[in-house]
């Protein structure tokens, strides 16, 4: 039986106050179209607010750290962002593991820290433009997911999102077949992983995803939904990502 769709906007460092008003919009489109999940990560410093005016609409983090608690100036727990309000945290973002040089063990960890408070993790992996352009992609993402992958995985809260880095912002699009070859390894790999749950696991694409090329991606086979950046900021551009994952 296929997955449920989940369509989850990366706001990345973008959105103030005033960016609220986008997230109530974002919410009314998902309430009408239960068939699928959808959620915003907006930027730590809304999650509270975002929670409180969208009650039945999930908000996520983008990322936590993996103690509980200590002398890390500027990091947020995964207590913390529970308490804020978030389900779950998008966890090892290819901009995390490029500018803060994250580890798949760092990732690995954080993932046990967000389950361990009750929380979902998307975990994110992808290849470089080098990576591909040498045949290495599949090697290199079943390689981060495989030191990336928590103990005690369970569909119930781990979600997978392949994103290439050169397809990140760029409008860049791997072609159908590209991502239907790397989901299919991925989910081959999380079977080596988990055994038999490994189906349930949802596989999301990432990478200039937005209303004009949504209905093809989500048609690939083992692509699950949406990790989407830029088009994920405004009703507007999110609202027919949702749509077409309902339509799918
Ligand atoms: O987390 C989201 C991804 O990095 C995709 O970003 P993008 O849709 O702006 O390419």
């Amino acid at each position: 039986m296929a997955n449920r769709k989940y369509i989850v906007g990366n706001w990345k460092m973008n959105g103030l106050n005033d960016q609220l008003s986008d997230i109530a919009d974002i919410a009314s489109i998902a309430a009408n179209h239960p068939s699928v999940d959808a959620a915003i990560c907006p930027p730590v410093t809304l999650i509270a607010s975002a929670v409180s005016q969208n009650a039945a609409f999930s908000i996520g983090a983008q990322d936590c750290h993996f103690n509980e608690k200590g002398a890390h100036t500027g990091c947020v727990s995964a207590a913390m962002i529970k308490q804020a309000g978030a389900s779950f945290s998008i966890l090892g973002h290819s901009e995390r593991r490029a500018d803060q040089h994250e580890t798949d063990a760092d990732v690995k960890a954080k993932a046990e820290a967000v389950h361990a408070n009750g929380l979902g993790a998307i975990i994110c992996v992808g290849e470089t433009e080098e990576e591909r352009d040498a045949g290495q992609a599949v090697d290199v993402v079943c390689g981060q997911l495989q030191g990336s992958f928590p103990n005690g995985a369970d569909a119930k809260w781990l979600t997978i999102a392949y994103e290439p880095v050169w397809a990140i912002g760029t409008g860049r699009v791997p072609e159908a077949a590209d991502v239907e070859e790397m989901h299919a390894a991925i989910r081959q790999k999380l079977g080596e992983l988990m055994g038999d749950g490994a189906d349930a696991v949802r596989i999301l694409y990432g990478g200039s995803m937005n209303g004009g090329n949504a209905a093809e991606l989500l048609a690939v086979p083992n692509v699950d939904g949406g990790l989407v950046g830029g088009a994920s900021l405004t009703a507007e551009k999110f609202g027919p990502i949702i749509e077409a994952a309902a339509a799918s």
